[in-house]
């Protein structure tokens, strides 16, 4: 297993060991000690799966009190997945880190408690499997409008399929001013 840091603190880019043979590949997507190890210590309570068309922008999104750290892997399809650095005391506040995650690169992304996330397809398909270190709570829910300026997210895309929820989000000036 590889890790790459991004220059925000926590947030983590993780190359898995993949062994291949010839009936296919294996990899293990998450071992509790191995992943302490590099520094992904709170305990997961809940695993998500989604699946997305091509074009279909989910976020950005956060839990205003009860923040989730997220370990994502995608298992289906091509995904350009973005990490917004919400922490107000980090040097890197606002800033962003973004990162393909892929089927066939098995590339897994850890995004610590008190980042805005989202990311979008481009594949016919996606599927995006996520732990999560709190539970959802719908009444919590937060989000950044995705193509918000002051981000400059570079997303590869300019129309993107987005939900009704995520159409009206803030400007993140209007949440952090
Ligand atoms: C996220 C979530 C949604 N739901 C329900 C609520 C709703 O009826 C339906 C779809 O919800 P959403 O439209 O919010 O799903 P989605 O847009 O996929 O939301 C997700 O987006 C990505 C970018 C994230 O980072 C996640 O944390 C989560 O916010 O699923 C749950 O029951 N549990 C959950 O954990």
């Amino acid at each position: 297993m590889n890790v790459i840091e991004t220059g925000i603190d926590g947030l983590l880019i993780i190359i898995p060991k993949v062994f291949e043979d010839s009936r296919g590949f294996f990899y293990e997507k998450y071992q509790l000690e191995r992943y302490k190890d590099i520094g992904i210590e709170s305990e997961f309570v809940q695993d998500n799966r989604s699946r997305s068309s091509c074009n279909v922008l989910r976020g950005l999104h956060f839990q205003k009190t009860k923040p989730q750290g997220k370990l994502i892997t995608v298992t289906q399809g091509v995904v350009f997945d973005v990490a917004v650095d919400l922490r107000v005391e980090s040097d890197t506040f606002g800033k962003h880190k973004s990162v393909i995650l892929s089927e066939s690169n098995h590339i897994q992304f850890y995004i610590p408690p008190g980042f805005a996330h989202g990311f979008c397809v481009l594949s016919e398909l996606a599927d995006f499997e996520y732990k999560c270190t709190d539970y959802y709570d719908p009444l919590d829910e937060g989000g950044i409008y995705w193509s918000d300026p002051t981000l400059n997210i570079d997303w590869p895309l300019l129309k993107p399929i987005i939900s009704d929820k995520d159409s009206i989000l803030p400007m993140f000036r209007d949440i952090f001013s």
